[in-house]
């Protein structure tokens, strides 16, 4: 397993008391995974990705049963330890390249710096050429075509796509084993955001990377997808094989999304609210108790109060008192688990 975490909880300050932004969150990433991560805006998603990272604001408390990378547990490492793992063996892209890439600093030098001597795998003597030379195939990788003119430019000389590529080959540069990919092309117009989801789907598919996709809906990279969950507001919802979440979705939630993404022609404008489920989602400051979708959702009854415990049927985790599209088997199954915790 690259990535298991279990019940990761986030606790933030806010002006009345401290506000658990996320709940309890388990995600499993294998291997070999295009796991895309789906949820509204403000569900959690950049944060589970930052938790990762080691990125979280030092005043945030941070609680978890476990937060391991190949059997390493994260929340132990001293921040050397860190270091060797984050940015090399897991790498991160983020919304805006803007953010990441420095402005003061060529394409060249910033690919320079990210890579490292043992990727170059030549005597001391030879780096600088074989660096220079790595920095081109990078580029050359990510399908810039005048690659030798935008090594030698900064980055506001860049156009939008050109940059996130940019800021994708200083990702990739170390071959990481896990790339996360956090909503990588919003507000990129679609010719450039089709080009960067066909180098992450080759990525994928021909260097074997591993990646964690964050999205808002279910628009984006569904064919290469492997595994799917589903998030809101700090809880995870639905964890499965894409096939299953997306042929018979046993969370209400889920459903809705998919509805939402699939059935609808035109995509969901970033920030956009769905508009299958009834009300907006809540404010972190009043969160419903138990299942935090409850107030929204078709489905709840008086047992949604308390948040449902994780049930496991065929390989696919779901958090719902009452699910839906169970098969006879499922629902027999369900039936006795649910059973044995009432009886608990
Ligand atoms: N620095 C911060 N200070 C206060 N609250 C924050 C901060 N960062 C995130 N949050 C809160 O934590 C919650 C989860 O945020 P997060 O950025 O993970 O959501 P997201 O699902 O990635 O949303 P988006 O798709 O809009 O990026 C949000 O309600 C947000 O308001």
């Amino acid at each position: 397993m690259l990535i298991d975490i279990r019940n990761l909880s986030i606790f933030a300050d806010a002006p009345h008391g401290e506000v658990k932004v996320l709940d309890r969150v388990s995600l499993q990433i294998a291997e070999g995974e295009l796991h895309t991560l789906v949820g509204e805006s403000g569900s959690g998603k950049s944060l589970i990705a930052r938790a990762i990272m080691g990125f979280i604001n030092p005043e945030w408390r941070l609680q978890a049963d476990r937060l391991w990378f190949k059997g390493t547990d994260l929340l132990r490492l001293t921040s050397k330890e860190r270091r060797s793992i984050i940015g090399v063996d897991i790498a991160m892209i983020f919304q805006d390249p803007a953010d990441y890439l420095d402005p003061n600093a060529t394409v060249l030098e910033q690919l320079r710096e990210a890579i490292l001597n043992q990727d170059l795998n030549v005597p001391f003597w030879k780096r600088k050429a074989a660096r220079d030379k790595y920095a081109a195939q990078l580029l050359i990788k990510m399908g810039v075509k005048n690659y030798q003119q935008v090594l030698r430019a900064y980055p506001f000389e860049l156009s939008e796509g050109v940059a996130q590529k940019v800021m994708i080959a200083t990702a990739i540069a170390h071959r990481p084993q896990l790339l996360i990919a956090d909503e990588p092309t919003t507000a990129m117009e679609p010719r450039t955001r089709d080009q960067i989801y066909r180098l992450l789907a080759q990525l994928h598919a021909q260097h074997r990377m591993s990646i964690l996709l964050i999205a808002q809906d279910f628009s984006e990279l569904m064919k290469e997808t492997t595994h799917l969950s589903t998030i809101y507001a700090g809880q995870i919802m639905e964890t499965g094989s894409r096939d299953q979440l997306l042929e018979a979705p046993y969370h209400p939630y889920t459903d809705a999304l998919s509805y939402t993404s699939l059935s609808q022609p035109q995509k969901l404008a970033h920030k956009q609210h769905l508009q299958t489920l009834p009300e907006l989602e809540p404010n972190l400051q009043h969160m419903p108790i138990g299942c935090r979708l409850g107030p929204r959702c078709p489905y709840a009854k008086r047992a949604c109060v308390q948040r449902p415990e994780k049930y496991v049927i065929a390989k696919r985790e779901f958090y719902c008192h009452y699910p839906i599209n169970l098969d006879t088997k499922d629902q027999a199954v369900f039936e006795s688990v649910q059973y044995k915790q009432v009886s608990l």
